[in-house]
């Protein structure tokens, strides 16, 4: 682990650096910032919630003179959430430096865009789709980009995005630095890399699981019509600080979240059929931590980084490995802790096991919280509530009537009696969701594991093998550099149809955006009903 001064950084860059608090640098950040420095392409993995942005942002950002006045960075994300949170983190990291970033992506008024981009900015974070309305309108040109990045590439990809991020590409001039960056690599990266990054450097990190160490992970068996029994114990048993459950389908995530909020919970719901408006506000209340559930589909599943989020459920198994990799992967970033539970019915229990052996990490079967360890983990948040009150608030108007009703009754009595009040009985309503059909279980695709290797290694300009990050240090703990053929490279066949808003099914696409469509001259892409991007 280097610190970010002996990259030989721009000191304001540097110094943006540093006050985000960013101490030494994380091992993909250690070993991608001095390839892309050299302006190599790149091809970076990592796991979940390392600093892959930072990765592929600090170089990116040093190397673009203030003069520019053109558009020279172009950075691509398959979600209109993580395009923000990207160009977040971008505008803060050039916040010295003075660069303009600017996020595009559908959904959100295009004449915004179009004023904002005015202003000239040197660097775009857009959505595929969005973007191309924007370069069929000419309100954005390529020719002067200088560097791509393709966060989540395989996403993007499922996402049915292929026909456009090639569209993208071929307009961007071919002298250029491209760096693709995900969590896991699956094979229909390959095609993408080779079509379009030139002799890139395999840049990885990839320890024997791809899910962090720092994450707890564990399962309970449930029928379906248990699960919303199961979740209202569990939340109350672990009161996290705040927790992403992730539903397969938008339909499921709009009765999760309104049978949650029935219930009293502070909970609210995003997937792609809410109006941009509404996603911006879901996002923004769980970010400022004024709900603390927020139930999601797989919109939600990549490259979100909310700090704060202690646990990860999935009230529906996902359709395959690495979306639980990145949906777990929401907790237990920049080496907190962090928990994640599944739930599974009965019938899925293969399919559990399936993820076990392609993550190669065992999840620990639990029991079903029962109703006292529910009331119990109600209780302890209640009783820490009076606590920190005693501890850090005046409170000394409320003494006198304390003493009156001490001199009437037991002490224990009253604050038992104070805190049964406090703790709030559960709302009784009744909740009755629409069953989801189990997810079958799947055969692994042999060719791609087995195969899929050669984006798991690491460069050989690092000696192949070198650790970069075993024992982990600054708060990035146990991670780990193993060269390992267990990295990724897996995709699991889809068996299940419905109106899944996360998975394309095989080789096709199930998923697609909507945005764009205000654009006369595009093709329909698959299905048109996502709107993800
Ligand atoms: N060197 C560092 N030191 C401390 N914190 C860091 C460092 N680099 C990044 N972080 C923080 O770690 C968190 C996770 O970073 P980031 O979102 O880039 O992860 P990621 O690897 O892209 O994860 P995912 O695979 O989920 O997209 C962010 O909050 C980021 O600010
Ligand atoms: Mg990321």
């Amino acid at each position: 682990m280097k610190t970010f001064a002996e990259f030989g950084l721009e000191p304001k860059v540097l110094q943006a650096i540093t006050e985000l608090g960013f101490e030494e640098s994380t091992p993909i950040q250690d070993k991608s910032i001095p390839v892309a420095m050299t302006g190599r392409d790149l091809i970076g993995q990592a796991q979940t919630g390392t600093g892959k942005t930072a990765a592929f942002g600090i170089p990116l950002i040093n190397k673009i003179p203030t003069s520019e006045d053109r558009i020279v960075a172009l950075i691509m994300t398959p979600t209109r959430e993580l395009a923000i949170q990207v160009a977040d983190e971008i505008g803060k990291l050039t916040r010295y430096k003075g660069l303009r970033s600017l996020p595009i992506y559908g959904g959100q008024e295009i004449g915004r865009q179009i004023r904002a981009l005015k202003k000239r900015p040197q660097i775009i974070i857009g959505t595929p789709g969005r973007l191309l309305d924007h370069i069929n309108r000419k309100t954005i040109r390529l020719d002067d980009v200088q560097t791509v990045v393709l966060d989540e590439a395989d996403e993007m990809l499922d996402m049915g995005f292929m026909e456009d991020i090639q569209s993208i590409l071929k307009l961007v001039p071919e002298e250029r630095q491209t760096m693709l960056f995900s969590a896991t690599m699956p094979l229909n990266i390959q095609k993408l890399a080779q079509q379009f990054l030139k002799d890139p450097e395999h840049v990885s990190v990839i320890p024997k699981q791809v899910t962090a160490p720092s994450i707890e992970q564990a399962y309970i068996e449930v029928h379906e019509r248990q699960k919303f029994e199961a979740l209202s114990r569990l939340l109350d048993m672990e009161s996290p600080e705040l927790a992403i459950i992730f539903g397969r389908t938008k339909r499921r995530v709009d009765e999760l979240s309104e049978a949650l909020q029935k219930r009293g919970y502070s909970a609210d719901g995003l997937h792609g059929d809410l109006s941009q408006n509404q996603r911006d506000n879901v996002m923004r209340k769980f970010r400022d931590g004024s709900i603390d559930v927020l139930v999601a589909t797989d919109v939600a599943a990549r490259g979100l980084d909310v700090s704060g989020v202690t646990h990860v459920i999935n009230f529906d198994l996902p359709q395959d490995p690495e979306s639980y990799v990145h949906r777990i992967g929401r907790t237990g970033r920049a080496g907190k802790e962090g928990t994640a539970w599944s739930f599974v019915t009965p019938r899925e229990i293969d399919h559990l096991h399936f993820i076990e052996r392609i993550t190669r990490q065992r999840m620990n079967r639990k029991p079903l919280p029962s109703l006292a360890e529910a009331i119990e983990g109600k209780q302890r948040v209640t009783a820490e509530r009076v606590l920190e009150v005693v501890q850090n608030e005046e409170f000394s108007e409320y003494k006198a009537i304390a003493i009156q009703l001490l001199e009437q009754y037991d002490s224990v009595h009253l604050l038992a009696a104070t805190i049964k009040l406090l703790t709030g009985e559960k709302k009784d309503v009744d909740i009755e969701l629409t069953p989801e059909e189990p997810l079958r279980a799947k055969k692994r695709r042999p060719d791609i594991r087995s195969n899929g290797r050669p984006f798991n290694r690491s460069s050989s300009s690092y000696g192949g093998n070198r650790s970069g990050g075993s024992g982990g240090g600054g708060g990035y703990r146990g991670r780990d550099d193993r060269r390992s053929s267990g990295g990724g490279g897996y995709r699991g066949n889809n068996s299940s149809g419905g109106s899944y808003e996360n998975r394309g099914s095989g080789g096709y696409s199930k998923r697609s955006s909507s945005e764009g469509r205000s654009s006369e001259n595009r093709r329909p892409r698959p299905s048109d009903d996502f709107t993800n991007s």
